[in-house]
C-alpha cells in the first residue's frame, strides 16, 4: 500500500526540517528583473527558479501567485517552476495563490487546473460562495485549501468586519465555520493578514491549531513580532508567514538571488526570535 503525504503533513515536516515559518511568495514582475534577464522568453521561470534555489532551505513553503504568470502568458513557466520545486526541493509544499471561488461545476475545473495541471499542493480560495464551492478542492484528499478570512488589505474591513449578528464579525464566522464544519478532513487553512495582529489573535483563539497563511510582512509593513506572537500555536508553529516583493527584489544585478537569500534568512530568523 502506498501512503501519500498530505499538504498538512508536508507543511509540518518543512516547519521542522527548515526551522522556518517563512513562505516566499513568487510574484514575478518582469520590469523589476535584473537587466541580464530582461527580454529572455524564459525570464519569469529563470528569475523564480533562482529565487527558489537560493531560499529553499529557509522556507516552509512557496506561494506562486497565478496572475503574475497568466498576465504574461507564462502559465507554461509556472508549470515548469512547480515541477522544478517538486523535483529539486522535495518536501517543500507549493501553494497556488489563485483565490478561486465559483459554483461547484466550475470549481471542479479550477481544482483540475491547480492540482492536476500545475501540481500544486494547496490553493487559496474565497469562502463566500459557501461550502459547495469548496467541495471540489476537498475531493483531492492530499491537497490543502486555504480560505480567505481576514485579508491584509485596508478594504478587507469593508465586508469582513460586518456584524453578522450578536457582535460576531464576518471574518470570525468564516473562521468558526471553516474550523468546525468545513475542515472535516484536516485539509483547510485560513488567510489572515499580518497587517492586523489583533485579528490574527482572534482567529487563532477560534480555530485551535489550524494553519494560518499570513501575508503582509515586508512590502505591506506588517510587524513580525506582533504577527508571530498573535498567531503561533502552543508548539511554536501554525503559521506560513509570507513575503514576496521584499525578498524577490532585494537585489538588482546578477547577484539578485544572493541578496534575496540574505533577506529571507534575516526574515526567517526575525520570525524565529518570537516563536
Ligand atoms: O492570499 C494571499 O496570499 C494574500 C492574501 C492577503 O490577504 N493579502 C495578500 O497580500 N495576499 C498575497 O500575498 C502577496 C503579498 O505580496 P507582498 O506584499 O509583496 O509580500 C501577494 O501575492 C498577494 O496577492
Amino acid at each position: 500500500m502506498t501512503t501519500t503525504t498530505t499538504f498538512t503533513q508536508s507543511l509540518a515536516a518543512a516547519w521542522q526540517k527548515n526551522n522556518s515559518l517563512l513562505c516566499v511568495g513568487l510574484d514575478p514582475e518582469p520590469t523589476k528583473f535584473p537587466i541580464h534577464l530582461q527580454g529572455r522568453p524564459d525570464a519569469i521561470f529563470e528569475f523564480c527558479k533562482s529565487i527558489v534555489d537560493s531560499t529553499a532551505d529557509l522556507v516552509c513553503c512557496f506561494k506562486p501567485q497565478i496572475a503574475y504568470f497568466a498576465a504574461h502568458r507564462a502559465e507554461d513557466q509556472l508549470e515548469a517552476l512547480i515541477a522544478h520545486i517538486h523535483g529539486r526541493h522535495p518536501g517543500i509544499p507549493v501553494i497556488l495563490d489563485a483565490k478561486r471561488g465559483d459554483i461547484g461545476s466550475t470549481a471542479e475545473q479550477y481544482a483540475i487546473e491547480a492540482f492536476e495541471r500545475f501540481q500544486a499542493d494547496a490553493i487559496t480560495a474565497s469562502p463566500y460562495m459557501g461550502r459547495d464551492s469548496v467541495t471540489p478542492y476537498l475531493a483531492y484528499p492530499d491537497k490543502g485549501v486555504i480560505l480567505l478570512c481576514r485579508t491584509s488589505n485596508p478594504g478587507g474591513s469593508d465586508l469582513q468586519f460586518l456584524d453578522v449578528g450578536g457582535g460576531e464579525k464576518l471574518f470570525e464566522r468564516v473562521a468558526k465555520l471553516v474550523a468546525s464544519e468545513w475542515n472535516t478532513t484536516g485539509q483547510c487553512a485560513l488567510v489572515v493578514g499580518a497587517t492586523f495582529p489583533a485579528e490574527i489573535a482572534r482567529v487563532r483563539s477560534i480555530v485551535g491549531d489550524l494553519p494560518l497563511l499570513v501575508p503582509g510582512i515586508g512590502a505591506q509593513g506588517g510587524d513580525i513580532q506582533a504577527t508571530v506572537e498573535a498567531g503561533k500555536t502552543a508548539g511554536g508553529t501554525g503559521l506560513m508567514i509570507s513575503s514576496s516583493r521584499a525578498i524577490l527584489y532585494a537585489g538588482k544585478d546578477e547577484g539578485f538571488a544572493a541578496a534575496s537569500r540574505q533577506v529571507a534568512l534575516a526574515t526567517r530568523d526575525a520570525i524565529n526570535r518570537y516563536r
